[in-house]
């Protein structure tokens, strides 16, 4: 059991986002009807399924060595933890998640100051008093167990609620106000765990994995053969800022370019680079991109 890293994955809905990127990583992980106990086809890790909620408190305590979870639950459990990558991924997309606060459309509150004395509802009661704090004002912040949304105007007056689309605010007339937190899904690991050579290899091996498969989203190779003197002009088709690789073939007019590049870019780039001389062009798809 010594070499084997206890892996906290998120429940909830990080978990259908979190399985996809290991998958995309090359792990081959299945979720046994209601087990927490995910399984994985690398024996050295053991998985388990913990809320994000409580992730940091479990790997702060070292029941985990490392985990997954949201940058906005260890923020409000305070959680001792080491940060090893943030991976940009939520619910649905690939962007990071705001906390807000919302009111209904025809409330008179504009701003923080306007929320002295006020009912606010929230899951994250801490993140919510710090903020009001910080704007010095004084308001009645209560605990909410979830389907935050239904609860203003008639059970609260404003509340601070995570948001990702917008749908959930929009389907209960709610605006926003203004924000307190982004997040993002994080990398945590427990202090001793982080500082243990043979365990942090296996964290950064982990890490450089599932950071080399969202590299690749969206991304495509593109190989062409080209004749030296239509170089520069195929080259200048492609975008700046990216070095493809320039290898030499048997016959000597002719060179071989590697590149990558984004792949909604690539029904436009092909005919370009047709035209500017390039032949045997292929588009391949990419797994990892590991820097
Ligand atoms: N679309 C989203 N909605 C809610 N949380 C999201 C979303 N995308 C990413 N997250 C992150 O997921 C974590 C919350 O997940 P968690 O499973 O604990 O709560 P939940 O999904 O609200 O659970 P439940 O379904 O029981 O309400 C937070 O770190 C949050 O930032
Ligand atoms: O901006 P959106 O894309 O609509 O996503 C945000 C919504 O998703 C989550 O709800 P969840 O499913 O966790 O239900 P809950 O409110 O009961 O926690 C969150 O609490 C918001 O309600
Ligand atoms: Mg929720």
């Amino acid at each position: 059991m010594d070499n084997v890293l206890k892996l906290g994955l998120p429940a909830g809905s990080l978990q259908e986002a979190t399985a996809d990127l290991f998958r995309k990583a090359g792990y081959k992980i299945t979720f046994p009807t209601r087990s927490y106990y995910p399984t994985i086809d690398d024996p050295e890790l053991h998985c388990t399924l913990i809320r994000a909620q409580e992730m940091g408190r479990y790997v702060a305590d070292g029941s985990l060595d490392c985990g997954l979870t949201g940058h906005d639950w260890i923020v409000e459990s305070d959680a001792h933890v080491v940060e090893l990558a943030e991976l940009v991924f939520s619910k649905v997309s690939r962007r990071p998640v705001r906390w807000v606060l919302a009111v209904p459309n025809d409330s008179p509150i504009q701003g923080p100051k306007d929320l002295q004395g006020k009912r606010i509802a929230t899951e994250v009661v801490n993140i919510t008093r710090k903020w009001l704090a910080g704007h010095g004002v004084t308001a009645n912040v209560e605990f909410s167990w979830g389907a935050t949304e239904v609860k203003p105007p008639r059970l609260a007056d404003a509340i601070v609620e995570v948001t990702e689309t917008g749908s959930s605010l929009r389907a209960n007339n709610l605006r926003i106000v203004c924000d307190l937190l982004t997040s993002t899904t994080r990398f945590v690991a427990h202090p001793a765990a982080a500082a243990d050579p043979r365990k942090r290899q296996k964290m950064d091996d982990l890490v450089l994995m599932l950071k080399g498969a969202m590299a690749a989203e969206g991304k495509v190779g593109l190989m062409m053969n080209v004749r030296k003197a239509d170089l520069t002009r195929v080259l200048a088709q492609l975008p700046a800022l990216k070095n493809p690789t320039i290898a030499s073939l048997a016959d000597e007019a002719w060179v071989a370019v590697n590149t990558v590049i984004d792949e909604d870019t690539v029904r436009h780039i092909i005919p370009q680079l047709k035209a500017a001389g390039a032949s045997g062009i292929v588009e391949y798809p990419l797994t990892k991109i590991i820097d």
